[in-house]
């Protein structure tokens, strides 16, 4: 932990929200009085736009020739397997590595010039801090709230995060779910325009994953944008109106979670029981098929099921190709 909690008004770094690396942000910088509304210095209503980017690892090309554009008030999904280069691409829009090759544009800035006024937009919620071990999810919440020119009321955020009962509780105290809830009232105590979420669920029992999905449509109702890397894939299909999905460095597909990969208009399967014994069948028509074993059964089909591919159904497909 860093010891100065006093020391100089910082927004966080990427590596870690605790180390202080970036210049002083002033209190006059961004008149965004509106909660996550941005101060209309875009001209349109991209908030993130990307073109050809490349980053090389030796010879390994880990972001390929990515072209992305994330509309403002936009809930995005980037999906992909492990290593598939999405967080490279997404610590490039937050500034915190360097490109070797392409455009970028969040919030109308090129991150490589950014400064902490661009900074102070922005929200990241990173897969685990742990940090802070002593303090209380008050003071924690409150030192960080200190970093914004516009922060929005610690206990509010922290209500909000569901954390109200641990508000005095020392943050080394808390759950693994309840620490990620933390580290989310971190990501959105400065009322950013731009909220990157990376994995943000990781640990969360299934009611929290719920809540925290509440709480992720409230900032996007705000008109909060937000950029979300996830691995699961019935999150990306709750709270994204797009999904992308990036293999080996290129993005494979952009659509919404509803057409992915052609899933609309896959075939649907019709399941039931016949004589004590499982039938189906891939149909188009799967009304008609339905109406005909009705008909067959004079009434009831027997354990009656009709499904399409899932989201991730879909997705495992696409990566399958891929590979
Ligand atoms: N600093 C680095 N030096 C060398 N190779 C790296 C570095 N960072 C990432 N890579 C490689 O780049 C590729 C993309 O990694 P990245 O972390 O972007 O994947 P990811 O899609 O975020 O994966 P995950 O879902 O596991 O988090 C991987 O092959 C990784 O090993």
């Amino acid at each position: 932990m860093n010891s100065g909690i006093d020391a100089a008004v910082h927004p966080p770094s990427r590596q870690s929200v605790h180390r202080l690396v970036d210049g002083h942000v002033g209190h006059s910088v961004v008149p965004s009085t509106v909660y996550g509304r941005h101060d209309g210095r875009m001209s349109d209503d991209s908030a993130i736009t990307v073109r050809g980017l490349r980053k090389v690892y030796g010879k390994l090309a880990a972001v390929d020739g990515v072209d992305l554009s994330v509309q403002r008030g936009e809930v995005f999904a980037l999906l992909g397997p492990n290593g598939a280069g999405k967080t490279t691409t997404v610590e490039i829009l937050e500034g915190y590595r360097k490109r070797d090759g392409g455009d970028v544009s969040v919030l109308g800035i090129d991150p490589r010039d950014a400064g902490p006024d661009w900074r102070s937009r922005i929200g990241i919620v990173l897969q685990s801090t742990g940090e802070f071990e002593e303090l209380t999810v008050n003071e924690v919440v409150s030192h960080f709230a200190h970093y914004y020119p516009h922060a929005d009321d610690p206990a509010k955020v922290i209500d909000r995060v569901g954390l109200g009962e641990k508000r005095t509780a020392k943050a080394k105290t808390l759950s693994g779910g309840q620490q990620r809830r933390l580290d989310v009232a971190l990501g959105i105590i400065g009322r950013p325009e731009l909220l990157f979420l990376d994995e943000p669920t990781t640990g969360f029992d299934p009611a929290a994953r719920r809540e925290f999905w509440d709480l992720v449509r409230d900032l996007a109702a705000a008109g909060t944008t937000i950029l979300l890397t996830t691995h699961y894939l019935d999150e990306a299909e709750a709270l994204a109106n797009r999904v992308g999905v990036i293999a080996r460095g290129r993005l494979v597909e952009v659509s919404t979670p509803a057409t992915l990969g052609g899933r609309n208009t896959a075939k649907a399967t019709v399941r039931w029981q016949a004589s004590g014994r499982p039938r189906q069948e891939d149909t188009d028509t799967p009304s008609a098929l339905v109406v005909d074993l009705a008909r067959e059964y004079g009434g009831e089909v027997p354990e009656l099921i009709v499904s399409r591919p899932t989201l991730e159904d879909t997705y495992l497909r696409m990566i399958g190709e891929d590979a």
